[in-house]
This record gives structure tokens, C-alpha cells and sequence, in this order.
């Protein structure tokens, strides 16, 4: 610690020594240069002396227009092309004289009538104000006048002060932002930037209310922090924003600064880590000394994580950032909370913060940002919407559906994304369309028109898209389907289902989420079905089922092997990490086994729907060969269409026999698995008719969660 602290200090001190030196340098370097342009502008440069006896010699010789007399001295104003203008007499005195007067004039030249000449004057000022009336001199009386000794020390001292601020502000920046020169080391306002007014509130950031609710109090102590000493309270110094990425930690920082009207200072915890060590304490240092002399006000560190990251070197230890911690720490503990500094902290990896830093006195609150829910996410549209120019066919609601797991980034990246397709088309409104659009450009990236797929290829994307939408459609707990594509994807997908669920879900039944993976595998099932032969193109589709099957086996227990036993824990519950299993090697090579069961389970029961209406199958793939994209309302009429043809044609044919045949084996091995799958299949057949005219009567509520998968 000690050591550090001495490091710090010679930083600290060689920065301020050199920077000193400069700064005389350049001082003295722009005065020099500024004082010399100032003389020549006011002085020499135009101004002339003129000895006494030179001046009545021009008065005699009327070579002067004007003079003006200011106290102790007299200017004097040439006539303006003297010698030609005023006729032979003044020629032949000037002539005659050839004095030094002369000389001055002829080397004068056409300026003359520009240049005055400045003369002190003698004793006999009556006599003088007699000879000039005597030769028709213009004499004007003025005050004595100090803008021109303003001017020069306003650019001979002012400036260089002026300049020299504005240089070091440059290279301040320049030397920070490159990561630190020499100059730099030990800086924090480099890469801090300070915001006197934010000029944000808690109405810019949308469905965040309890988020908010609890800032409002940090905004009162910040308004009035003797309210609350008064009374014997402490005041809380550090808050920390937790919650995914771009949900609006930042944003409820800034709003917070915003409402209590308090400079904002801001800086990122990775730009604490330097390469040298001492400087991530320093600048610690440095920005706690700045924020302190423009209390009250909110000191905001991005990505705490980056320095806060616990000590004891489970993940990896640095000295370097231990150092910027415990001087953080000390800071935090330092620091007279009455004069009103919040810290406000940011991160999405709460878990691996040093609990040091979580103690009372330091950031002791802790504030969950979480991804909006529905009307979160209709909220944060409309915000986004305030300077979008909007048609009348607009419905936030709809979008929001559509955008189940969407934050707040990402849905102001929508809004705006629908403005460049409307203006892409011509359009001056945004129209529901364009959102649709925009909302697919964010989850699956653009179209990618020159990606030309093979004929077979296109018929391969065509069945196993189909194969997707198709069990959607069938199963009990599927989403309805709002777009079927084959158009390439610039996200790497070549086509994708998206289905919009009709509301808003925050639990999942057991049967749902086993539709859900049935749904997953049910292009792989496709492929396997039409092509016998399986491709690359599942590999998305695969990792999601999987991930729900695992899940449903470790944390949700909905095994029947294990039961209500945790076997996982959630790692970086807010960047969707991956669950760890916690239990032993064997029990890990049994759940591998249950997670394959259930895998194998439902893609046979996949491959069984898609079997069984295999006619709608290829009747609906070759459709979208031909068309590229299909909307839901298209898909659910040929499905209706195929089906009834059919319907009609077993009843004229003894295929029927065959069929029924099918089901009733499939059936038969149902009831053998658990109950709500078998459930499932009885009901499926009436089901189904009943969903299709439902689905196609709830049509208009679409949108949602685009199925991207690979293929
Ligand atoms: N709740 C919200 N209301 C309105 N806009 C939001 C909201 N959340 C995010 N945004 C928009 O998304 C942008 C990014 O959000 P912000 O940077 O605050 O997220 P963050 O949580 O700090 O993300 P990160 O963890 O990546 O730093 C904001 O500038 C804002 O335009
Ligand atoms: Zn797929």
C-alpha cells in the first residue's frame, strides 16, 4: 500500500513538474508573439514620430489636414496626397526645404493620408492653435482614450492566458484518450467526462417504476442532504445499478443527475485498469478530488465489475486492480457523505463483485434494472417514438408482443431502424410495417439479397421452415405464426419462423416448454423426412432444445428421474450464461442420459406430426419455394385449404384405413410416456381444427418472438 502510495506520488509529481515547464514556455513563447503583432497593429507600425520643429514646418507648408489633441500629446493627420494636392506653392516650399519632413513624406508614398504622426506638445499651445487656424487645420479635442493600452493588454496577456488554457485542455484530452502518455499518467479527467446538466429525467427512461421509485430518494438527498443529517441520519454514498445489458443503467444514472440537478461524473471501470501500475488509483484519487469541489453532485463508474472484480483471485487475481480498488474503497469510506457525492456503480455481473465493496458505507443499495416487461417495452416506444412521425396504422402494443426478452437498446434501435426503412421507401410516416421490419432487422439482422442459395438448398431451407411452422401450428401449446422466409439473413440465418404469442408469458407450463423443443427439432425432422439425410442447418435449432431440456432436468425439476432436486446454478443470470451443474460425476452422466431421453422423445414426436401431414408438409414448402416469404394469415389458409382436400380425398379412398392405422400405433406408445403428451395426442386431432380457426380469427393480434434458426 505504502509503496503504491509513493508510486502514485512520483506520478503525480513528474506530470505536474513537466506540465509546469511547459505551460512557462508556451506562455512566454505566445506573449513574445502576441506582444510584438499587438505593437505593430496599435503602434509603430502606423504611428510616426515627429520632432516639434519637423510638425510647424508641415503646418507651414499646409501638408496637415487635422490634428487631434488628447492631453500631453497631439496626432496628427497628414493630408492625404499632400504633395500633389495642395498646387505648386507647397511643391516649391517642400522643394526648397528638402528637410527631413520631406524625406519622411516621399518615402510615405501613397499611404501617407493613413499614417499620423504623434508629437508631445511644447508650452506655447495658444500660439500653436493659432498658426494651425492660420493654415486651415481641423483641431479635435479628445478625451484621453485608453482602448488602444486595453486592447494590448487584453493580446498581450489575456490571450496567451486564453490560449494556453484551451492548448492544455487539447493535449489533456488528446494524451488521455490514446490511453495515456507520459502527460497523461495519473489523470482521470482523460477518459471521465463530466456533464454539468444532464438534462435528462425519469420520464426519458420508460418501465423502470421500481427501478426509479427507489432513485427518488437518492435525488431528495441530493437536493437536501441537511434534511436528513438533521435528523440523525445516515446518508447512503454508493448505489449500485444491476441488470442486463442495455436495459438503462446508465440512462436512470443520468436521469438521477438530471432531476437533482447536480454535475455527472462518468467513467468507465475498464478505464481504471491501466497498463501502469498506480495509475487506476490515481485516477481514482483524482476524480474523487474533482467531484468533491463541485458537491453535490453523482460520480457514475460503468462496468464496476472491471475493478471490483472480489479479491480473493478466484477469477484470476491483478495487482494492479487491487490497488484502484482499495483506493476506491478508501475514497468511498473517505468522503463526508452531508456534502452530497452519490457513487452510483453499474454492472451485469453482480456475483463476482468483492463483497467489500457491498458493505454498509459503500455501495450498500442495490437496484435491479430488469428487462421490461409488456407494457415496459410499449412505454419505451413511445418514448423513442416522441420525434418519430407516426401512420395511423401504428400499434406499439403489437410490437411489444412481438419483442418478448427485447431492452430498452434495443427497442430505441428499433424505432429508429423503422424511420431509415420508411424514409428507404420513400415514405414520410413510419408505418406498422416498418416496424415489423425494423423489429427483424434487430433480431435477425438484415436481408442479404446476394446470398444465392442452390435450387436444392432452397428446397431443403423451404421444408425445414415449413417443418417449424408446421408443428407450431399443430401443436396445443405452439405460438401462433406470424412469417415464414427463405430470404437469407445477414445474422447467418437462410430463413426463420417467427411466431408471436398472443400474450405476454412469465411462466412457462411443462407442456409448453416440450412443444417448444418438439418445435426446435421439428426442421431437422422435416429434413430427415423428405431428404433422408440431415444437414448442418439445425445446429441453432439443436442448442435451444437442448438448453430448455437441460433446464427442465437441472433448475425447473421437471424430471421425473430427479424430481424437485437443483442441480444447477445459474451463472451471469444477466448475459444469459450458461447453468453450471452442481452435483457429482455420476449424477452428471445421469442427467446427460434424461437430457438425451427427453431430446429423443420429442424429436420422434415431431417427426410424428410432421409424418401425418406430410401432404400440407409439401404442399406448403413448394408454396414458399415459389414465394420466398409467407405471412401467417397465408400459411394457416393453405394449411385450412390442404387439409379439407384431404379430408376429402381419404373419404373417397380406402387410404383412410391406413392412416387411422398410424395414429392409433403412435398412440398406443404415447400413453406409455407421460401424461400430458399423451393428453396432447388425443386432443390433437380436434385440437387442431379448432386452433386453426381460432389462430386465423386472433390473426391481427401478431407479432413476437421471430424463431430465428438456422436454416
Ligand atoms: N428504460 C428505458 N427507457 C428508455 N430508453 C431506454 C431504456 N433503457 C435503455 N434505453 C435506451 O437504450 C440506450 C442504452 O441504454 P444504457 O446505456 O443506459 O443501458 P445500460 O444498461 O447502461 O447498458 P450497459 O450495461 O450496456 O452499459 C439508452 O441510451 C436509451 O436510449
Ligand atoms: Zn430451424
Amino acid at each position: 500500500m505504502d509503496n503504491k502510495d509513493l508510486k502514485d506520488g512520483d506520478n503525480g509529481g513528474f506530470s505536474n513538474m513537466g506540465q509546469t515547464i511547459l505551460i512557462i514556455l508556451i506562455a512566454a513563447t505566445v506573449t513574445f508573439f502576441i506582444y510584438s503583432l499587438s505593437q505593430r497593429l496599435t503602434g509603430n507600425g502606423a504611428t510616426q514620430e515627429l520632432t516639434y520643429t519637423q510638425f510647424l514646418s508641415m503646418v507651414d507648408r499646409n501638408l496637415v489636414e487635422k490634428v487631434e489633441w488628447s492631453d500631453g500629446q497631439i496626432t496628427v493627420y497628414p493630408k492625404y496626397n499632400a504633395k500633389n494636392a495642395d498646387g505648386p506653392a507647397e511643391s516649391d516650399a517642400a522643394s526648397k526645404n528638402g528637410s527631413a519632413t520631406e524625406d519622411l513624406f516621399s518615402g510615405l508614398g501613397q499611404r501617407q493620408g493613413r499614417i499620423y504622426f504623434v508629437i508631445p506638445v511644447g508650452a506655447d499651445a495658444e500660439k500653436l492653435v493659432e498658426r494651425l487656424y492660420l493654415h486651415n487645420v481641423d483641431i479635435v479635442k479628445k478625451r484621453p482614450n485608453n482602448s488602444g493600452f486595453i486592447l494590448q493588454i487584453v493580446l498581450s496577456v489575456v490571450l496567451p492566458f486564453v490560449l494556453l488554457f484551451w492548448f492544455m485542455n487539447w493535449m489533456a484530452k488528446r494524451v488521455g484518450g490514446s490511453g495515456g502518455g507520459l502527460m497523461g499518467v495519473g489523470k482521470s479527467n482523460a477518459k471521465m467526462y463530466m456533464q454539468k446538466e444532464t438534462g435528462i429525467s425519469f420520464k426519458d427512461v420508460a418501465g423502470e417504476d421500481e427501478a426509479k421509485e427507489s432513485l427518488v430518494e437518492i435525488v431528495d438527498f441530493l437536493h437536501n442532504p441537511t434534511k436528513y443529517t438533521a435528523i440523525g441520519a445516515k446518508l447512503p454514498k454508493g448505489a449500485l445499478l444491476v441488470g442486463p445489458p442495455g436495459t438503462g443503467k446508465t440512462l436512470l444514472a443520468k436521469a438521477v443527475a438530471g432531476e437533482a440537478h447536480v454535475p455527472f461524473y462518468s467513467i468507465s471501470g475498464s478505464d481504471f485498469v491501466e497498463m501502469f501500475v498506480g495509475v487506476g488509483a490515481s485516477r481514482v484519487r483524482d476524480l474523487f478530488r474533482q467531484a468533491t469541489q463541485t458537491a453535490p453532485c453523482i460520480i457514475f463508474i460503468d462496468e464496476i465489475d472491471a475493478i471490483g472484480k472480489s479479491r480473493d483471485n478466484r477469477y484470476g487475481g491483478n495487482d494492479e486492480r487491487e490497488q484502484t480498488l482499495n483506493q476506491l474503497l478508501s475514497e468511498m469510506d473517505g468522503f463526508d457523505a452531508a456534502k452530497g457525492i452519490m457513487v452510483m456503480g453499474a454492472t451485469n455481473r453482480p456475483e463476482i463483485l468483492d463483497p467489500a465493496l457491498l458493505r454498509p458505507g459503500r455501495f450498500d443499495r442495490r437496484i435491479i434494472v430488469e428487462k421490461p416487461d409488456l407494457k415496459g417495452r410499449v412505454n419505451i416506444l413511445k418514448v423513442h417514438a416522441k420525434d418519430v412521425k407516426l401512420d395511423e396504422t401504428v400499434n406499439f402494443d403489437e410490437i411489444a408482443l412481438a419483442t418478448s426478452g427485447a431492452v430498452g437498446a434495443d427497442l430505441a434501435n428499433m424505432m429508429n431502424e423503422s424511420a431509415i426503412t420508411a424514409v428507404k421507401h420513400g415514405r414520410e410516416k413510419v408505418s406498422q410495417k416498418d416496424l415489423f421490419e425494423a423489429v427483424e432487422v434487430v433480431l435477425v439482422g438484415k436481408e442479404k439479397k446476394d446470398r444465392i442459395l442452390s435450387k436444392e438448398e432452397r428446397r431443403i431451407v423451404s421444408y425445414h421452415e415449413v417443418g417449424h411452422a408446421l408443428v407450431a401450428a399443430i401443436q396445443k401449446d405452439s405460438e401462433p405464426v406470424q412469417k415464414i422466409t427463405i430470404v437469407p439473413r445477414t445474422m447467418g440465418t437462410l430463413g426463420y419462423v417467427m411466431q408471436v404469442p398472443e400474450e405476454e408469458k412469465y411462466l412457462n407450463t411443462k407442456s409448453e416448454l416440450h412443444a417448444m423443443i418438439v418445435e426446435f427439432l421439428a426442421g431437422r425432422a422435416a429434413e430427415e423426412l423428405v431428404f433422408e439425410t440431415v444437414t448442418t442447418g439445425a445446429s441453432n435449432d439443436i442448442e435451444k432444445a437442448t438448453k430448455i431440456a437441460r433446464a427442465m432436468v437441472t433448475q425447473y425439476g421437471m424430471s421425473k428421474k430427479f424430481g424437485l432436486m437443483g442441480l444447477a446454478r445459474q451463472e451471469n443470470m444477466y448475459l444469459g450464461g450458461r447453468a453450471v451443474l452442481e452435483c457429482g460425476d455420476d449424477t452428471a452422466t445421469e442427467v446427460d442420459e434424461e437430457v438425451s431421453r427427453i431430446l429423443k422423445e420429442c424429436y420422434e414426436e415431431s417427426k410424428k406430426i410432421l409424418s401425418e401431414n406430410r401432404y400440407a408438409l409439401d404442399e406448403i414448402a413448394e408454396f414458399l419455394i415459389e414465394k420466398e416469404t409467407i405471412t401467417g394469415k397465408e400459411f394457416m389458409k393453405i394449411l385450412s385449404e390442404v387439409k379439407e382436400k384431404r379430408k376429402k380425398e381419404l373419404a373417397g379412398s380406402s387410404v383412410m384405413e391406413k392412416g387411422t392405422a398410424e395414429t392409433t400405433d403412435v398412440e398406443k406408445k404415447a400413453t406409455v410416456e407421460e401424461n400430458e403428451v399423451e393428453k396432447i395426442e388425443v386432443e390433437k386431432i380436434e385440437v387442431e381444427k379448432i386452433e386453426v380457426e381460432k389462430i386465423e380469427v386472433e390473426k391481427k393480434e401478431s407479432t413476437a418472438e421471430a424463431e430465428s434458426t438456422e436454416e
